[in-house]
Parts: structure tokens; C-alpha cells; sequence
């Protein structure tokens, strides 16, 4: 069983416009929606959709954390979040003509207790596997993650990016940077495939065992004890790629929930992001047939 850990949840607003963004004027959206998000809440949300047992714990408050409540109880998510005094953040993702844009909030001040008190929710649940997803509030530092890591007997696995990631200190069975993430963490040059393989390599002996590289249009490389595994993406019409990265997180997971070896686990990844991103914002898409979909992913040892 899975538990996820979203310390900074998020409404995610994403706005839809026919034309280019423009400066002083006023920008007429073509559709609107709001989804529950954060990185673990995504994952949650994947999760459930393929029937993997989870829970999803973090932080919520306000007008935004009462939206994000109501969504996961609808969408039958098992929750056990803690409360917050402030108000939730409302991240903004704009899609005009074929840009995007995306607009994060810092999120609400949260003093260091909350560590103590969301512990004590995972402890509940006795998960096998925990997910850290997502940038922390203001008020925390890395060290709330090290210490959901070293709070139990669980594998942790770690979503997170900037200063963040580079800092841990902890023993993790798995961290999956994007690019961009993974360039910023270890220095390398990611501008191929192999140098990123390279890249994820080199970052394991910083206490992961495993390093889960996304890579958005070119894939995803998964490099563990059991090599380095390149998988090609899909060639798929892209809406918007919000979340596309807790969908390749979700089916990697979800497979190993279900015993599957990292091989297939990359191929289900492949799949379930390459659902989300042609769908708006970080609605849930159809999984049923994730199992039939992932056979059309080409993977091979780099
Ligand atoms: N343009 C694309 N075409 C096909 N597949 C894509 C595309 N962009 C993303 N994907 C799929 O989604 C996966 C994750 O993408 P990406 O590396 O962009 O995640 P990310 O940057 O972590 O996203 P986010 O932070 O928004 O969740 C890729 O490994 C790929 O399978
Ligand atoms: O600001 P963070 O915590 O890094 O990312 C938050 C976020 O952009 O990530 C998710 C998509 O991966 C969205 O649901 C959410 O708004």
C-alpha cells in the first residue's frame, strides 16, 4: 500500500485561450477548470484510478484545501490530511495558442509541527511504499522529508526538484528529477539521452537506489541495480503536460505494487503520462486499458 505526502497541495486552475498571451489587455479564456492538485494528490488520484491501494496525506486549509477535500472524496480517494491555518495555494496553468504557461504560488506559511503531525498519519496507514511529491511551503526545510524517509519502515520515494532535491540527506528507494531537475541537481551536461542515464547514475550514490529521469518528449530513463532502461515516448497529440510527471511516477509504482519488474513498471509509466498529457490540466483520464496501452512502448538497455 501507498501512502503520498503532498506538503504543498494545489488548486489547479488551468485557463484555455485560442489566442497568444498579450500584455494590457484583456485575455478572453475559451474554457476553464479547476482540478485538486499537488504532486502526491495527482499520484493518489492515478493510483486509485488503476485500483492500487493508497492513501493520500498532506496539508490543507482554507477555502482551496475544503475544494481539494470535496474532489478526492468524490473521485474516492482515501485521505488523511492534516490542517493548516492558511489557505492552500492556486497554481495557474494558461494555454495560449500552443504555449503554456505556468503560474505556482509559494503556498501558506506552515510552522515545523506539522512534520510531527503528518508522521503520525503515515505511521497509521503501515504503507510499504511512501511518495514525498511536490516543493514544500514556506516554514520547512528538506529535513521534513528526510525525516518522513527515516520515520518508518517503508521505501520513500521523492518527487521534488531545486535546492530541495540536492539537499536531502536521507536513504530513498527512488527520486524522479525531469530534465531540467536532474541537470540543476548533479552539474552533468543532459542534453542526450545517455548523458542523462549518465547524469541519473552518478545522483544514486547520493542515497537513492534508483533514479527515475523524465524526460518529456524523449521519454523516460529508469536506472536502478538492474541497468539503465531508456523508454521512447509516445507519439501523442500533447493538450498540456501538467502532471505529467506524477503520471509516469504513478504507473512505474503502480506496477511495482503489483510485482511487475522495472521493465514493465517504465512501459506503464510511459503509458499513464502519455494518457494525462492529452488531456487539460491534472483531470484523471481512463486507465482501463494502461495493460494493453503499455505494450506499445519500446524500451531497451541503454
Ligand atoms: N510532448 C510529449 N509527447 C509525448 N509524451 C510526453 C510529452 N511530454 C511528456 N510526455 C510524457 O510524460 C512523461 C513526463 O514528462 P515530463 O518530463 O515533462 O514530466 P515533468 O516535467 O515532471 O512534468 P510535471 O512537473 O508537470 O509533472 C514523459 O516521460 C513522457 O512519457
Ligand atoms: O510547485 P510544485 O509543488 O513543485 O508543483 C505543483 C504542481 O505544479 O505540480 C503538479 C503537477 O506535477 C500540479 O498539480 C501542481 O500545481
Amino acid at each position: 500500500m501507498i501512502v503520498t505526502v503532498t506538503y504543498n497541495p494545489a488548486v489547479d486552475q488551468t485557463i484555455q485561450f485560442d489566442e497568444q498571451m498579450a500584455p494590457d489587455r484583456v485575455m478572453r479564456a475559451d474554457s476553464a477548470q479547476f482540478d485538486a492538485g499537488g504532486k502526491g494528490i495527482n499520484a493518489a488520484q492515478l493510483l486509485t484510478a488503476m485500483d492500487c491501494p493508497c492513501v493520500a496525506t498532506g496539508l490543507l486549509g482554507g477555502f482551496t484545501g475544503s475544494f481539494i477535500r470535496e474532489t478526492l472524496q468524490e473521485d474516492g480517494v482515501e485521505t488523511a490530511f492534516v490542517d493548516v491555518d492558511g489557505t492552500t495555494r492556486l497554481n495557474t496553468t494558461a494555454i495560449a495558442a500552443a504555449e503554456e504557461y505556468k503560474l505556482n504560488q509559494s503556498g501558506p506559511t506552515v510552522g515545523a509541527s506539522v512534520v510531527d503531525a503528518l508522521l503520525e498519519q503515515v505511521r497509521a496507514q503501515s504503507p510499504d511504499r511512501v511518495l514525498v511529491g511536490g516543493s514544500l511551503p514556506p516554514g520547512l526545510s528538506p529535513d521534513a522529508i528526510d525525516r518522513i524517509a527515516a520515520g518508518g519502515d517503508w521505501e520513500t520515494i521523492v518527487d521534488t526538484g531545486g535546492d530541495v532535491l540536492r539537499e536531502l540527506d536521507g536513504q530513498y528507494g527512488l527520486c524522479k528529477p525531469n530534465r531540467a531537475e536532474l541537470g540543476d541537481a548533479t552539474g552533468a551536461d543532459v542534453s542526450t539521452v545517455e548523458g542523462c542515464a549518465d547524469a541519473a547514475d552518478t545522483f544514486r550514490d547520493r542515497g537513492f537506489d534508483r533514479v527515475l529521469a523524465s524526460l518529456g518528449a524523449d521519454g523516460a530513463v529508469l536506472v536502478g541495480d538492474a541497468g539503465r532502461l531508456y523508454a521512447e515516448a509516445l507519439d501523442i497529440d500533447v493538450v498540456d503536460t501538467v502532471g505529467a510527471g506524477d503520471a509516469l511516477l504513478s504507473g512505474v509504482l503502480s506496477a511495482w505494487e503489483a510485482g511487475a519488474d522495472d521493465e514493465t513498471a517504465l512501459r506503464t509509466g510511459v503509458a499513464v503520462s502519455s494518457q494525462v498529457v492529452q488531456r487539460a490540466g491534472t483531470a484523471v483520464p481512463d486507465l482501463d486499458d494502461i495493460e494493453t496501452l503499455r505494450e506499445n512502448v519500446t524500451v531497451r538497455q541503454l
